[in-house]
């Protein structure tokens, strides 16, 4: 028997933690055997907790190096959840490979381009290799519809992997970062 895997991706805000802690449920509804990882870098919300941004949580293991993960697997565990993919290193997709060998179903989640508009290469290795893609969108902050595809940093500094929440990023549509970015090279 061979696991699938499912890669949800899109914005900040856009509920990419919600729909993957709503697949864990699922599972441990039907009496399956979960396990869920997140990245050490993510100091956010308290070390073992994966948590949604309406603080929605469930416990997690903090791992620094994708591999550590084959360390928690045994013969018992039917799915294995990973948030914040895009902090990982590039190894995630071969222990992805791995699991789904072992019959392991694999749900990651995670931002697809970085605030510079550059693709995080772990979340696009990965969904270049799922079974199941869900996009999710975000509300723009700017114009309210639900279209926002980019998480735009309003303090533009700390560089490309820098955690944080609102008091850092925002989710605009493509319409308005353009307008934003506009007004930016007026300034
Ligand atoms: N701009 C926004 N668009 C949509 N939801 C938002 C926005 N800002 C805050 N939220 C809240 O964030 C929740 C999604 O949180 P979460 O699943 O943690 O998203 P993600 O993992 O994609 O950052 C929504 O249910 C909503 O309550
Ligand atoms: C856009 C962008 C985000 N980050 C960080 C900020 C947060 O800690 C996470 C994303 O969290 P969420 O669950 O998707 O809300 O990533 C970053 O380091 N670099 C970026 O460009
Ligand atoms: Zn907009």
């Amino acid at each position: 028997m061979v696991g699938k895997i499912t890669v949800i991706t899109g914005p900040m805000y856009s509920g990419k933690t919600t729909e993957l802690l709503s697949f864990v449920e699922i599972y441990n509804i039907g009496r399956k055997k979960t396990i869920v990882f997140k990245p050490s870098i993510d100091n956010r919300y308290g070390e073992d907790i994966v948590s949604t941004h309406t603080g929605f949580k469930v416990s997690a293991i903090r791992i620094s190096k994708s591999r550590e993960i084959l360390d928690y697997i045994r013969d018992s565990i039917d799915a294995v959840f990973v948030d914040e993919i895009q902090f990982f290193d590039l190894e995630l997709v071969d222990v992805v490979k791995e699991l789904v060998f072992k019959g392991i179903d694999v749900y990651c989640a995670g931002l697809d381009i970085s605030y510079l508009e550059n693709p995080f290469e772990t979340t696009a290795k990965l969904l270049a290799m799922a079974d199941e893609v869900i996009k999710k969108k975000a509300v723009c902050e700017k114009c309210g519809e639900h279209r926002a595809t980019y998480s735009y940093k309003i303090i533009p500094n700390g560089g490309e992997i820098d955690v944080g929440g609102k008091e850092k990023y925002i989710a605009l549509c493509r319409k308005c970062l353009s307008e934003i970015k506009k007004q930016e090279v007026i300034l």
